[in-house]
């Protein structure tokens, strides 16, 4: 009998009355079609029945060692369940990588991830189509398990400075890779401790006695039958981590190791046999593979966010506490304006983030296509989105996820709430796949550029030409985005007038870059900003959605945009034509007073809401989240599965506590 049908919390059920939008119509919105919510239920029920895939013991109480062992149990077995899938081999595989149904079997990582985000994407990115032909159907069928080795003990942001050397011996027609240092030693790559067989290693080419810069190899690593590493290969884990534990992250050093001239990826640039080098027709392609998986973080960060508003929302229905009216029975705590406003924003930004994440999406596959034909007039505009959304994402999402950990109180603190692995999670991203403040600065290279020069991409449109729209800002959702697009322009400007100014004081680029930075981030972030704030608005004008479900998300909508403008408000003082018309204090009490409106229109759906992300409780892993509310038994729950409670005194007792007990000290 499923948890429907037994018990439902009061609180929560009285939450769930009236609802008055369709709540599947937001959960086939959120899947991308009815078909596709059918498939993954389908998928959730064959996958989450398999009794070997659930947790014996909760993953807290294992060592770090019996971890990965049972991770890999189950990452394993899930693989041979794909043959069976019914939701066909490829749409199980992208469900299985991410943070909702793989996370629920693979609840400390999935330590074959790189395999399928970095290792067979780099293949296919980098290779030419007769090394796709040697290595792809072996890595699809799993003969062989591969990662992604790039950042070094040393390096990992500046590319131009890793160390790993790959020298072409024209004789043998080899290249020779080498760890000439400590620092040189790749440091960080998923799957590599214990996992992996196989790398595409990013290592420095030489040929000609010429360095061309780093390029993709691929590396086998380990005997293919005894799994020890070849001769020439020192290879490792990097030991327990703030999360992500069972994702083996690892070392690996090369000592005079030879590969065959045909594993460099040759897709964009070659080696011939007499060691010349035939340039790529872009240096940055062999970047691609980062590009991909920038991508796809959006979307994972915001399923993980997800799943810590549905956590705290449902915890924050069923738990009363304190007292709002004298005498009054203690209030659910979401009845508290304090706690709507740290639960609401996070909720529509769930929704923000999921409409820009398609956009990037749909923007990674066109340009992708184009890349494919030769044509690579999408690439700056798809480098600079993917870095802005990637960086914006993984920030407000980690921060998010704190705050909704927060709203729990205590029984947020416990391991057994799952908001330490979500957060985990979700603040890796803030590091991997480019740290976010380096992809900040990335992103305002180009919009300077495209200032300055008055040419660039789709999503920067904006900053060429005079700035159009009303010159007062009023108070309608539109007014409100033209405002972000101001300040959004405003200080890409005043970065530019920093760069300029040291300029003038005859500072050399570089510097005036340095000197600059504070601006240029905040100019990246509000551009990053306006544009989620666009594909939201912008969202809800096409579409063929009904009126409850258009109601609430423009409420969401409205909130979201209105919560991040007061967030940001000190910006606008950056850009000074703002404070001149006294739009600071007119304008914010307005919106702060809508603000606090909003809130209250949406308190009562907060619970149809979440719930219309229809997530499962075995994907939620939390007692505070589950359907049904009750929390307080499943907390109950948890606690007799810890080890110390399974006799009522524990043997070190007679050791340790009972001879200090008697010693009279
Ligand atoms: C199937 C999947 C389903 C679900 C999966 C879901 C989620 C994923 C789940 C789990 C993930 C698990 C584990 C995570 C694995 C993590 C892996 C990693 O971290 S791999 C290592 C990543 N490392 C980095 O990202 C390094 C960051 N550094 C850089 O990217 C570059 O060094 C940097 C951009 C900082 C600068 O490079 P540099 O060579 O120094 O460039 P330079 O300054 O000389 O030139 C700048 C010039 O180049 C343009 N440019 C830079 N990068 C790119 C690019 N990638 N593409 C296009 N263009 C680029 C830049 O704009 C500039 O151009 P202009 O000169 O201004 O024209
Ligand atoms: C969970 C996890 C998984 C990972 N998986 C992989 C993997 O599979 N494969 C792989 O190759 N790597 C992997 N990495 C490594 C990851 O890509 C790097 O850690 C990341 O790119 C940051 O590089 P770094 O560690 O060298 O940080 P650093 O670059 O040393 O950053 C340190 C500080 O310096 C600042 N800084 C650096 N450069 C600049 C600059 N130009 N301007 C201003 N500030 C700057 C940064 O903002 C940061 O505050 C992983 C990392 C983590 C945490």
């Amino acid at each position: 009998m499923s948890q429907k049908e037994t018990y439902e919390n009061p609180d929560l059920k009285k939450e769930r009355q009236n609802c008055p939008f369709n709540k599947e119509e937001i959960t086939n919105l959120l899947d991308g079609g009815k078909e596709k919510t059918a498939e993954r239920k389908q998928l959730e029920n064959y996958i989450l029945s398999d009794e070997q895939l659930k947790d014996a013991v909760p993953m807290e109480y294992l060592s770090h060692a019996d971890k990965y062992a049972e991770e890999l149990r189950k990452a394993c077995l899930l693989m041979h369940k794909l043959e069976n899938s019914p939701a066909g081999q490829v749409p199980t595989l992208r469900a299985l990588m991410g943070a909702g149904l793989g996370s629920a079997v693979l609840k400390e990582g999935n330590p074959l991830a790189l395999h399928y985000v970095m290792f067979i994407p780099a293949l296919m990115g980098q290779g030419t189509i007769d090394q796709q032909a040697k290595w792809l159907a072996k890595a699809y069928n799993l003969n062989i398990i591969g990662t992604y080795a790039q950042t070094e003990l040393g390096h990992g942001t500046f590319l131009r400075g890793l160390e790993t050397t790959a020298t072409y011996d024209p004789n043998t027609q080899e290249f020779v890779l080498e760890s000439p240092s400590l620092t040189a030693y790749k440091w960080w790559p998923g799957s590599l401790g214990k996992t992996a067989n196989y790398a595409v290693v990013m290592a420095q080419l030489y040929t000609k006695g010429k360095c061309e810069g780093t390029h993709p190899f691929m590396v086998q690593l380990r005997d293919e039958e005894t799994h020890e590493p070849l001769p020439g290969i020192v290879i490792g884990e990097i030991g327990p981590k703030l999360g992500m534990n069972t994702n083996d992250n690892g070392y690996l050093g090369f000592e005079k190791f030879r590969i065959p001239r045909d594993q460099l990826l040759m897709k964009h640039s070659q080696v011939l046999e007499d060691g010349t080098y035939v340039k790529p027709t872009n240096s940055k392609l062999s970047y691609a593979t980062m590009v991909f998986v920038r991508v796809v973080v959006c979307q994972d960060v915001t399923t993980n966010l997800r799943k810590a508003v549905t956590i705290a929302t449902r915890y924050s229905c069923v738990r009363r506490q304190s007292e709002l009216k004298p005498g009054d029975r203690e209030p659910q705590v979401m009845d508290y304006q304090a706690q709507q406003n740290k639960l609401l924003p996070p909720l529509a930004a769930t929704f923000a983030f999921q409409l820009a994440s398609d956009h990037l999406w749909n923007l990674y596959n066109t340009a992708n296509n184009n890349i494919e034909q030769g044509d690579l007039e999408l690439l700056p505009d798809l480098h600079g989105l993917s870095c802005a959304l990637k960086a914006l994402c993984s920030s407000e999402g980690a921060n998010f996820v704190e705050v909704c950990r927060q709203s729990c109180g205590g029984h947020g603190y416990m391991a057994c709430s799952n908001f330490p692995r979500i957060y985990g999670q979700v603040t890796a991203a803030e590091t991997y796949e480019g740290e976010n403040t380096v992809l900040w600065l990335q992103v305002a290279r180009y919009l300077v550029k495209t200032r300055k020069e008055q040419t660039g991409g789709l999503s920067v449109k904006y900053l060429i030409g005079e700035e159009k729209g009303p010159k007062t800002v009023d108070t309608t959702l539109e007014g409100i985005v033209h405002l972000y697009r101001r300040t959004a322009v405003g200080l890409v400007d005043v970065a530019i007038a920093e760069l300029e100014k040291s300029g003038r004081k005859g500072e050399a680029p570089h510097d005036a870059w340095n000197h600059a930075a504070v601006y240029l981030i905040k100019a990246a972030q509000a551009h990053a900003r306006l544009f989620v704030v666009e594909s939201f608005v912008n969202s809800l004008k096409v579409g063929n959605l009904s009126a409850p479900v258009r109601t609430v998300l423009s409420q969401l909508c409205e909130l979201f945009i209105i919560y991040w403008l007061l967030e940001r408000s000190g910006e606008l003082f950056f850009v000074r034509q703002f404070i001149k018309k006294r739009l600071v204090t007119v304008e914010f009490q307005v919106r702060t007073l809508l603000y606090v409106k909003l809130l209250a229109a949406i308190r009562p759906q907060a619970v149809n809401l979440v719930d219309s992300f229809d997530l499962r409780d075995e994907i939620l892993a939390s007692p505070l989240g589950c359907w049904d509310g009750n929390v307080y038994q499943r907390l109950f729950d948890e606690a007799a599965k810890s080890p110390l409670n399974q006799s009522s005194v524990h043997e070190s007792f007679h050791k340790y506590l009972k001879p200090l007990l008697k010693s009279n000290l």
